[in-house]
């Protein structure tokens, strides 16, 4: 019998100067998984199994889940095709603390689409089935961005074009980048994170966030790395956001004291992010945040780089 595990790794949203429209994703050092799993097998009906550290966290229900939303999502689509499914048995692994900055829906949501892929034999192509994947994250978030679905998928460092095809580019890595990130414990709403920014920018802004995406991406292509470094600035979400992040202020300053080359909010909070040119610049930015950022045992950090793959699937060992 087919029985499959997808893992989805953690994302950073945004990465400070992309609001919703560049992400990357994320891989500790130390070899250990930062992600959601998603199992799937033949059954004679459709049920949803959770486990894992962040399982109680999620809603009661199953029907609540987003993985069972990917289920019915993708069926629907699979219909539209003309093709046929048979019902499932899935198990998430909820590895993902929710509401933490990680892109843990974005996760889920990956590992779900992944598995139902694989499962029925690869129906969809990366371009629809990102497309897909952005749509169950807007249902879950409010609107429908894919700055965490899209490097969660593909891996690395991804900017979203706004098209339909193709849905992501994904930019040069930085190979001897390192980034501390910290998950402080607490859980702040995506939905509501979003709904306390301005609708507008103001004109300055915008010509800022601009400059900086595309001295950014030239730089990267460049190989100016210090150059690149130099615009990971927030001039859209981080003003209002981080009053929701208690001690930000404060990492921010020993970080750069550090010598971090960048710091930010990763996605919409509370987890932060400091990127480092080295690994041990990385490890004394983690061990303070350890002592001084998590607010509570849910809290954790990692010394990660930003993996060239993303989601894997393949038969359960
Ligand atoms: N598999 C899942 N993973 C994460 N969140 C889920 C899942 N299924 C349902 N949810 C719900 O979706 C919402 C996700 O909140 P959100 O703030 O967007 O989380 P995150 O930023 O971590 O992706 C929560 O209300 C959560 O209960
Ligand atoms: N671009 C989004 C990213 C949200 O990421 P999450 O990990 O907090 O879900 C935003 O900034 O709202």
């Amino acid at each position: 019998m087919k029985a499959l595990r997808a893992y989805a790794p953690a994302s950073i949203g945004n990465v400070s100067l992309g609001f919703d429209v560049l992400g990357a994703a994320l891989a500790p050092v130390d070899g250990s998984r930062l992600g959601d799993e998603v199992d799937i097998e033949s059954a004679d009906t459709f049920s949803l199994t959770t486990v894992g550290p962040f399982a109680h966290k999620l809603p009661g229900d199953a029907d609540s889940n987003i993985v069972t939303q990917c289920y019915h999502y993708f069926c629907a689509q699979m219909e539209k095709v003309g093709k046929a499914t048979s019902p499932v048995a899935m198990t998430l692994s909820k590895n993902l603390p929710i509401g933490s900055g990680l892109g843990s829906s974005a996760s889920s949501i990956v590992a779900a689409f992944v598995a139902l892929n694989a499962f029925y034999d690869y129906p969809f192509d990366e371009d629809t089935l990102l497309t897909m994947m952005g749509e169950l994250e807007g249902q879950i978030s409010g609107s429908i961005h894919y700055d965490n679905v899209a490097p969660c998928y593909v891996g690395g460092m991804t900017l979203m074009t706004g098209a339909t095809s193709p849905v992501t580019l994904s930019l040069p890595l930085v190979k001897d980048w390192y980034y501390a990130i910290c998950y402080s414990g607490i859980s702040v709403s995506t939905a509501a994170a979003r709904d306390i920014l301005p609708k507008q920018v103001d004109m300055a802004t915008a010509l800022t966030f601009g400059r900086q995406l595309g001295v950014f991406v030239h730089a990267l292509n460049a190989g100016e790395n210090d150059l690149a470094a130099s615009v990971m600035k927030d001039v859209i979400a981080e003003p209002y956001r981080k009053q929701l992040l208690p001690g930000f202020d404060e990492a921010r300053a020993f970080s750069e004291q550090e010598g971090a080359l960048a710091f930010g909010i990763s996605g919409s909070g509370p987890t932060v992010f400091a990127v480092c040119d080295s690994k041990e610049k990385a490890q004394r930015i983690v061990a303070y945040l350890d002592e001084h950022y998590i607010q509570n045992e849910d809290g954790f950090s990692h010394v990660c780089q930003i993996p060239e793959q993303g989601t894997t699937v393949g038969p359960i060992a």
